[in-house]
């Protein structure tokens, strides 16, 4: 399901760069469907003017937003706030709730601001769910 070729521009936004090994199995997948991609170490909490100058300077060419994050994950739903594409939240295993209080923040999102969670750690999937985005945006050569 995941094997014909994507275009598209798919941004891996990790909070820290204690989160780069999940960026780098996402990166993986997306690579191998051969989209381009990119990772940024961009914090909501850390430095907001560093991302939302990302995001005005990039999102006009990017399809679809990763945002990993553990602990108290805002960035998905801040990338979400800024952004009219889909943002899609992976929730770090971090600290010593390892990553529930992660994936807490990032499914419960307020109203008007859409993050697509999937499961802690679960890197692959959140891939896996960007290339069906694109394949639905007619950005792959099956077809769909
Ligand atoms: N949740 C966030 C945000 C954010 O939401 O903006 N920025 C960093 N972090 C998270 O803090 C954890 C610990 O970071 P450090 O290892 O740098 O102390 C990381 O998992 C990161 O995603």
């Amino acid at each position: 399901m995941s094997g014909s070729a994507c275009r598209g521009r798919v941004a891996i936004i990790i909070g820290s760069r204690s989160d780069m090994e999940y960026a780098e199995r996402a990166e993986r997948v997306l690579r191998e469907a051969g989209v381009e991609t990119e990772v940024r170490v961009l914090s909501a909490h850390r430095d907001p003017e560093a991302l939302d100058r990302y995001i005005r300077e990039n999102d006009e060419g990017i399809d679809v937003y990763i945002a990993m994050a553990g602990l108290s994950a805002a960035l998905p739903g801040y990338i979400a706030s800024r952004t009219a594409k889909p943002v899609i939240g992976v929730p770090v295993p971090a600290g010593p709730l390892r990553g529930v209080d992660a994936l807490l923040s990032i499914v419960q999102m307020p109203r008007g601001v859409p993050v697509a969670g999937v499961g802690i750690g679960a890197a692959e999937n959140a891939a896996l769910l960007a290339l069906r985005i694109l394949r639905v945006a007619s950005r792959c050569s099956d077809g769909g």
